[in-house]
């Protein structure tokens, strides 16, 4: 075990609520969860556990696997303590109470992409946020939480915006739940706690009624304050709470005897206080485009090989770039880089919506069902990617689009059913060539190649819009999900003799994520 600081052994031996804060790697997490195991191991109960809550998935990662790192804490401990994230400790209160709200006995998850379609008609009507003054913008949001509510109260579908709030009503609604929570979970610890929303706020608040409460915070860090994160938060924990306040101020344990902190600090300010920084090292890229990635490989490979040397298993590297565009550009790089340097395993993080829409249509197209409603089902995924690529702000021109194109294909079918041709200058016509294309392809059983042909088929059709998802559909690779995707498509292969069910594959193997 690391020898703790004076500050940690406070928190290890404070005994009731506790504020937690210091700069990054102060050791607030590390102090936690060894407070969580002496928790576990003096006061809970059978059947109970500390909950340790986190906003971000890879952040449970990490804290996973601090506390199997640490040879201090017994099996036993360890089992008793359960780490998840806001969202999914929220979900799962949901799904088995959310009916004490209000909410329909079977409800769903509404994803990112399903929300920005959903919302996509109240959108168009306001157009982008910028242009609107304060009372337009409020009157939009307000529209907007209306049917937020409404999917979740009538459809039983629930977006993520929700979920902080409709915890909160079940938990102030019901002491007997509070109470069911607290002999769960007796402590829970909160994590990145200058980060919670109002909502969420009202959750701890709730929960600290029976619960006991240990907020970790680096008011230095707060990221979400433009969804609701308010830096009067830790006055706030204060207030309800009392709780013990230990500052572990600036130690840092992760860089120590080195400015990068400093200098991360800095960079944020664009204020430079030095001209040499201990552990950070400065490298000019030749303005010429192949050798400055030639360089920016170079560097990458030396860096990643400086990481292995230390014998580290959590290394890890981060590459910033200014823009998506250069994000994928860099991404390509590292997939192919030049001469016989190989792949560089990656993770790109981009904005989903669009690569993920785009990969709906694709699995459709993998399909080949040559079902009569074939086209009207792939005007209909064109339709839910144009209203849904944008996230919460999709253009005025792709919510158009998408009626535009509705309409076309009325028209279009109309005329099918009154036995006449449809007009040879429909914006469906294009659309209906690169379907009849994509269904003369002959599949290989090979996911990548099918895939890869599929979408060939809509770069290379007329249509600009097919051409548009061809183009985002080359992202989806970005998102991490190409192994699990590929898998279980072979295995659909393997057992239909086709792609049968690529369109539910492609859509589960995205909620799922
Ligand atoms: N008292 C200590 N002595 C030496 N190393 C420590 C001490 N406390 C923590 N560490 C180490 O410092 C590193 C950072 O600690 P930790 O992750 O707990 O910090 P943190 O405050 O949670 O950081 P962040 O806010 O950035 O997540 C870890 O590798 C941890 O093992």
């Amino acid at each position: 075990m690391v020898d703790l600081t004076p500050k940690q052994q406070i928190v290890l031996a404070t005994v009731g609520h506790q504020l937690v804060t210091g700069g990054p790697g102060s050791g607030k997490t590390t102090v936690s969860i060894l407070k969580a195991a002496k928790i576990a191991r003096e006061t809970l109960k059978p059947g109970q556990r500390v909950l340790f809550l986190s906003f971000a998935r890879a952040t449970v990662s990490c804290v996973l696997k601090a506390i199997d790192d640490e040879q201090d804490i017994s099996p036993a401990d360890r089992s008793r303590i359960e780490v998840d994230t806001y969202h999914n400790f929220f979900w799962r209160l949901l799904k088995t109470h959310g009916y004490l709200v209000g909410l329909p006995r079977r409800i769903s998850f509404l994803t990112p992409p399903g929300e920005a379609i959903a919302l996509a008609a109240i959108r168009r009507e306001y157009g982008a946020d910028k242009k609107l003054d304060d009372a337009e913008l409020a009157e939009k949001r307000t529209r907007e939480k209306a049917e937020r509510e409404r999917l979740a109260f009538a459809e039983g579908k629930i977006c993520f915006d929700l979920f902080a709030d409709l915890v909160a009503r079940l938990l102030e609604g019901s002491a007997k739940l509070r109470a069911l929570t607290a002999i769960t979970w007796p402590c829970i610890i909160f994590d990145e706690f200058q980060d919670t929303s109002a909502a969420q706020w009202r959750v701890v608040k709730a929960l600290g009624d029976r619960c006991t409460l240990i907020a970790l915070a680096d008011p230095e860090q707060r990221i979400f304050e433009f969804i609701g994160a308010d830096p009067a938060r830790l006055d706030h924990f204060k207030a309800a709470f009392a709780p013990t306040f230990t500052e572990l101020g600036s130690d840092n344990h992760r860089s120590k005897d080195t400015d990068i902190l400093l200098f991360g600090n800095e960079v944020l300010t664009a204020n430079f206080s030095k001209s040499e920084y201990a552990g950070i090292a400065f490298c000019g890229f030749p303005s010429n485009r192949n050798q400055a990635y030639a360089a920016l490989v170079t560097q990458v490979l030396q860096a990643r090989a400086r990481l292995i040397a230390t014998g580290r298993p959590d290394w890890s590297l981060a590459i910033l770039v200014p823009t998506k565009r250069m994000m994928r550009i860099v991404s390509d790089i590292l997939r192919e880089p030049f001469g016989n340097v190989p792949a560089i395993a990656h993770a790109a993080s981009i904005d989903m919506e669009g690569p993920i829409l785009a990969a709906d249509v694709i699995a459709l197209l993998l399909q080949q069902a040559c079902g009569a409603d074939d086209l009207d089902q792939l005007v209909h995924l064109m339709c839910q990617y144009l209203r849904g690529r944008g996230g919460s702000d999709p253009s005025k021109r792709d919510l158009g689009d998408a009626v535009r194109l509705e309409r076309a294909l009325a028209k279009w079918n109309q005329r099918i059913a009154a036995g006449r041709a449809p007009h040879a200058s429909s914006v469906i016509q294009p659309i209906a060539a690169v379907l009849y294309a994509s269904q003369q392809v002959v599949m290989l059983g090979d996911p990548d190649k099918d895939w890869i042909a599929i979408r060939a088929k809509l770069a290379d059709g007329e249509c600009p819009r097919l051409r548009a998802i061809a183009n985002d559909a080359r992202n989806v690779r970005l998102l991490e999900r190409g192994n699990m995707l590929r898998k279980t498509l072979e295995q659909n292969w393997r057992e239909r003799g086709r792609y049968a069910d690529a369109l539910d594959i492609t859509l589960l193997d995205v909620t799922e994520n």
